[in-house]
This record gives structure tokens, sequence and C-alpha cells, in this order.
């Protein structure tokens, strides 16, 4: 069962960006480098810039990207919002290893395995979010690859999800799993009810019950108001 903090949505941010830091140089103390990866959609932005003001060797982290949305619209691909988050970085760079080509997806799946066959199995630290219909990463019960995007051994999978926008490309369940640390990041009272709500129902096949069953690892970085 996850451990959950829960802050002001005021405090949220910069909380969960201390803690994120505080993974990574340990990490890096521990290795030589941080290997994180970080996820899309909206409720992450605040929480990456208090993240790029924090002072660590921001050129010995690796960052990979938990999913993308395989469309030609820049503002709906994660990468926009990654890519902002490290211009804000003063000083030396991390690394992003971005997912989008300009290819059909099964080849820019391909190619995005491909991208990460030299990162480790287990990742240090994975940001996830989650939607309010309870996916995390791109892993949408709906989808027809569903199954196999959480049963899989590949790192990542194509999904079409049949009610939200975009074919995607999402790490799988079980790369995901592995990690050292997960954090599901989900700001505000209606994401948390909404956890809530899935966790307490059984027999839901959401992810987010997997992940809350099978993943000692995971916490839960919330806020009420
Ligand atoms: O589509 C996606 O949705 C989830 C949640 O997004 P949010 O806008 O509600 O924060 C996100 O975690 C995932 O990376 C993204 O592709």
């Amino acid at each position: 069962m996850a451990k959950e903090h829960i802050y002001s949505s005021t405090d949220l941010p910069q909380r969960t960006a201390q803690v994120v830091a505080a993974k990574m140089i340990q990490a890096i103390a521990a290795r030589g480098r941080c290997y994180c990866a970080l996820s899309g959609g909206s409720s992450p932005e605040p929480m990456l810039q208090a993240l790029a003001d924090q002072t660590l060797p921001w050129e010995k982290v690796v960052l990979l990207m938990v999913d993308e949305r395989l469309t030609d619209d820049a503002n709906a691909q994660n990468q926009t919002m990654l890519n902002r988050f490290i211009e804000r970085i003063p000083g030396s760079k991390p690394q992003l290893i971005t997912l989008f080509e300009n290819e059909p997806p099964d080849k820019a799946c391909i190619m995005a395995n491909h991208k990460v066959s030299d990162c480790p199995t287990q990742l240090d630290i994975i940001v996830l979010g989650m939607g309010m219909d309870g996916h995390t990463a791109s892993l949408f019960p709906d989808a027809n690859e569903f199954q196999t995007a959480m049963g899989c051994k590949d790192r990542y999978v194509t999904v079409m999800p049949t009610e939200a926008p975009y074919q995607r490309l999402s790490m799988s369940f079980h790369w995901i799993a592995q990690a050292s640390e997960l954090l599901l990041y989900i700001p505000g009272a209606d994401k948390l009810h909404c956890f809530h709500s899935i966790t307490s129902s059984a027999d839901s096949i959401s992810p987010i019950n997997t992940l809350n069953a099978q993943c000692p690892q995971l916490s839960v970085y919330s806020s009420k108001d």
C-alpha cells in the first residue's frame, strides 16, 4: 500500500521537487549518475519549475520520458514541457531521451526501445501522473494494447486509447515496476479522491491498483485543497 504525503497545494510542488532532487543526489553519490523518468500532461509543470531551481550536478542526470503522444502538434507533445523544464535549469543540463519520431507508431516504438537499451533495468526514480480516468503513464485500460502493455517485457509499448486523444508510446508496466523509487504526483482533491476510489475497489483493472498492490516503493504526493 502506497505511503501518502499530503501537503497544501501551495507547498506540494516545492516539497515534491525537494524529494526528487534528494533522490537524484543519492543516486549520483552511489553510482555517479541518476536515471529519472518524468511524466507529461499538465500537472507536473509547477513541480518541474521548483525542480529546476534545485542545485545539483544536472549533467549527471539522464531524463527519460514515461510516455509521449505521437502527434505533430508540439503543444500536445510531452517533450515540449520537459524541454521547457530543462531550459529553466541554470548552468549544466541533464540529457533528455526523447521519444517522438515522425514515423509510424511501431517504428517509433522500436526506435524508442533502441534509444534506452543502454539505460539500466532499474531506473532510480520515476515520477508518474494519473488521469481522472485512472490511467497512469499511457496505460489506458480501454486500449486494445492494455494487456500487452501491462504484461510484456519490452521497455516501451504503443498504446492507442479509445477515449483519450493521440496514439501513444508508454513505458510498459514491467519497466515502471522495477524502478527504485516510484512517485505518483497527483495534485488536488479531485485526483486524490480518484486515487482513493480506484484503490478501494478491489476488482478494478486500473493500472493504479496494480501499482498500488505490486510496488512497495510507490509513494503518493498530493494535496487536499
Ligand atoms: O495523457 C497523459 O495524462 C497523464 C495525466 O495528465 P494530467 O494532464 O492530468 O497531469 C500523464 O501523467 C501522462 O504522462 C500523459 O501523457
